[in-house]
This record gives C-alpha cells, structure tokens and sequence, in this order.
C-alpha cells in the first residue's frame, strides 16, 4: 500500500508576543490559516511500507535538505516508532516546494504529515489527542497543521483551537529567496525592544483578524533586506505583513484584480522573486 499526504504551507495572519517565558521561549498569541488551496506552494509525503526506514527529498525546493535523523520527517517518524514499541520500516518520498527559513512553516507541516501518515500506514490507532502530544513536542507550529483550518494558538503556539473560518482577503505572498532562521528572529526581540504585549480583542463574528506581526523589528534588524519586499508590496497598494519570522511577506489588498496586476508587475521587476497568489 502507497499512502500520500499533502503538507501545505501557513499564514500567521495574527501573532502576537505577549512576553518571555522561563524557558526562554516566547509566550505568543496566533491566528493562522492553513494554506491547503495553493497547489505549487504543497509539500507532499508519500510512504509504503518496506525493509528499513528510508527517505528521499525531492522538489524544487528540497536541494540542501538533508534527509537525516534531525530532518522532522524522521523526527517525527522516531516518536511514532516509540509510540508503536517496533520499527515502522518504510520508504518515504518527501517532495518540498515551500522554501524554508520562509515562515511559511513547511518543516513543520512535514512533520505533521509524517505522523498521519505513519498511524495510518501502519494502523497505529493512535488518537488525536496523542498524535498533538507528539507534534507539540517536534515543534511549537506542529500541531496547527494537524487541525487545519483556521487556528488560535496560545502559550508557544502548540496549544491550539479550531477557529471558525474566515475567508483570506486577496493575498500575495512574496518569497524574495532569503533564508531567515526563527531562533534568531526571537533573541533579536531582546534588541529591538519587546512590543507592548497586546492580546487579540474579541472580534465580531466572521472578522478577519487584525493584520499584525510582532516579530516585523526583529527580522528586520536580523535581515534588513526585507525592507526592500515590504516596500515593493507598499508601492503596489498592498498592506503588508511579515510572514511569521521572514523572509516571506503576505500583501493583502482590495481585490482580487489589483492582486494579479500587481503579481504581474513583482515578477517583471523582480525576476528573482516567487510570488503564490492565495
Ligand atoms: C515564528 C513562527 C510563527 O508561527 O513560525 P516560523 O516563522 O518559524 O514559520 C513560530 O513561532 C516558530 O515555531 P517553530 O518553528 O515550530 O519553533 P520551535 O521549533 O518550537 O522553536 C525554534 C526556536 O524559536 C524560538 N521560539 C519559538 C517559539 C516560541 N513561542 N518562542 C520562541 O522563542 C526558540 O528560540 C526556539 O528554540
Ligand atoms: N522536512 C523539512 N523541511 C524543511 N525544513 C526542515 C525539515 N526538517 C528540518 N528542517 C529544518 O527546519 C528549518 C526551518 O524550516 P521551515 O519550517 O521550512 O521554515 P520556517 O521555520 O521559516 O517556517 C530549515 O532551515 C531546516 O534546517
């Protein structure tokens, strides 16, 4: 039997800083919605069962990837296998198409696949409950990708509750194909000054959240580059939000029309620019 899971990347539409914890991570306040309807920006897992554990990366953005014991695909499958008490040999193919160091959560969302896959492939009958268990520990971002959907996440994100769905505004997502890392993002806050922390107020039924993003200073002053992707969205009329820690940026506008004329006109400026209309 072949199984395939699709991993589709995130958008923190909503995220918060409310301080630091003891253990110094940060306590957050997220809304995010998973991208499930954007075909070219998917990472897609596929397992059959087989003589040992295996796993090959493929895709235009898997170069680079190593397919080892720290890649969370294997992470997640090793918590899977203690889980079962017995290997769980079998040949994985894991196709990346989400850049990573994009805040577009694609490791993540691997490894979310990887444990549905895994308890499905071998009938593990693990619940629900266990499966976030276990994608909490792999990564604070893990188990929203396990509900879907719109999703409220607390404490350091891997506390999570289904929303109800509000539909995305017309969205351009720009990748500018620089690589920020998420830790530094979060100690660069101690820098640039922690935001007043600013819990989401309740919002009137079916409203989008308020287009925020704490960590903006702080990926900035880690990767100054991404000023010129804000400003280039500004310039085409759009609001810009930073996509979680960088370097992707998310350009919301009036309508879907002022959306695609202004993709068209990044990708004649810009050739080196990936731009995913959502
Ligand atoms: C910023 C966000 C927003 O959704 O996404 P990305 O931009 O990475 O996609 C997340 O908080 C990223 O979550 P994730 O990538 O799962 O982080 P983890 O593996 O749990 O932690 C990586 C590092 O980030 C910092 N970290 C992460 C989460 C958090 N609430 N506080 C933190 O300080 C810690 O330094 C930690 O060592
Ligand atoms: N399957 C995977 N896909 C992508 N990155 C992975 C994977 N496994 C481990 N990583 C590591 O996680 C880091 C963050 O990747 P990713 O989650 O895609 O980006 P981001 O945190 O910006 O959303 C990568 O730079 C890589 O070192």
């Amino acid at each position: 039997m072949v199984l395939t899971i699709q991993a589709p990347a995130k958008l923190n539409r909503f995220l918060a800083v409310l301080g630091r914890r003891a253990d110094g991570f940060h306590a957050l306040e997220l809304v995010t919605t998973v991208l499930d309807g954007v075909s070219d920006l998917m990472d897609t897992l596929e397992g059959a069962p087989a003589q040992a554990l295996s796993l090959a990366i493929s895709g235009p953005t898997g170069e680079g990837l190593v397919a080892d014991e720290t890649n969370l695909v294997i992470r997640a499958w090793r918590l899977l296998e203690a889980a079962a008490k017995r290997p769980l040999p079998a040949a994985l193919k894991l196709v990346k198409r989400i850049p990573h160091g994009a805040g577009l959560g694609g490791g993540s969302s691997d490894a979310a696949a990887a444990l549905r896959l895994g308890n499905r492939l071998f009938e593990l009958g693990l619940a629900d409950g266990d499966l976030l268990r276990m994608a909490a520990t792999l990564g604070s971002d893990v188990p929203l990708f396990l509900l879907g959907g719109t999703v409220l996440g607390l404490d350091r994100g891997e506390r999570v509750f289904p929303l109800r769905p509000v539909p995305l505004e017309p969205i351009l997502l720009v990748h500018p194909g620089l690589h920020v890392s998420t830790p530094s993002v979060y100690r660069a806050l101690q820098d640039v000054g922690y935001p007043a922390p600013e819990p989401l107020a309740s919002q009137p039924e079916g409203a989008a959240p308020p287009w925020r993003n704490d960590l903006t200073a702080a990926a900035l002053r880690v990767c100054p580059a991404l000023a010129e992707v804000r400003e280039t969205l500004h310039a085409t009329g759009a609001e810009p939000l930073l996509c979680g820690s960088g370097s992707c940026w998310a350009g919301r506008y009036a309508s879907p029309a002022a959306r695609d004329d202004a993709r068209r006109r990044i990708a004649l400026q810009n050739p080196g620019w990936k731009t995913w209309s959502v």
